[in-house]
């Protein structure tokens, strides 16, 4: 027998799909309360059960490299990849969008991804925190208007493969947010600017493969 460690962080539905947020490091917190304010039952990951328990999963901005090392001490890392494997739907937000990367350019210390996206990210792509930025970003998947993303030491996608599709760019062509089949992932952080319609374009996701 399995106990879930499901904390609902806002206005859980019981009725809604049950969403993963890998809660290792990162600001998983804001993703949980956006995620629940949809009506999403919550579980936070950190333990090989809870990979099991889930029917989507978001993957916070924080620390890639951190993230890689914990998931790989708590014994999540295996099971993740399997079930990304298997079609579990995945949002990767900044930090979760390199750990959604089959191909990372810059990887250092032996740095591991779970991988899914045919896409090659190039890590801290905009220079430092305080290089921080935020734009209004044209996202013809969600319609109008435009979505407002910060950016805070965010990957650039550098290259999409065949198997992926690129559904934002900066101005200047930089592919901040792609998807395939039911991953995403976004170099910004939708999560804390009051815009869920990534969440709720990824909770879509979800309920289709459950339905
Ligand atoms: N805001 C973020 O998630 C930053 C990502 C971080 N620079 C990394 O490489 O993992």
């Amino acid at each position: 027998m399995v106990t879930l460690r499901t904390e609902s962080l806002g206005a859980s539905d019981a009725a809604g799909p049950t969403v993963g947020v890998l809660a290792l490091q990162g600001d998983f917190r804001e993703h949980a309360r956006v995620l629940a304010g949809l009506g999403a039952r919550i579980v936070l990951v950190r333990r090989p059960e809870e990979v099991d328990a889930i029917d989507g999963l978001v993957i916070p901005g924080g620390e890639s490299t951190v993230m890689d090392k914990l998931s790989r001490a708590f014994g999540v890392a295996d099971p993740l990849r399997r079930r990304i494997a298997e079609g579990l739907p995945v949002y990767g937000t900044c930090a979760g969008l390199i750990m959604l990367a089959d191909t990372l350019h810059d990887a250092i210390d032996g740095q591991q991804t779970f991988g899914g996206l045919d896409i090659v990210v190039r890590r801290n792509a905009f220079g430092s925190q305080n290089q921080s930025f935020e734009v209004d970003l044209d996202v013809p998947v969600l319609g109008e208007p435009p979505v407002r993303a910060a950016f805070i030491r965010g990957p650039v996608v550098e290259s999409v493969g065949p198997r992926a599709r690129p559904l934002a760019a900066l101005a200047d062509g930089r592919v901040v947010a792609v998807e395939q089949d039911g991953l995403i992932g976004t170099s910004f952080h939708p999560e804390i600017l009051g815009d869920h319609r990534f969440h709720e374009y990824f909770l879509g996701k979800v309920r289709a493969r459950i339905a």
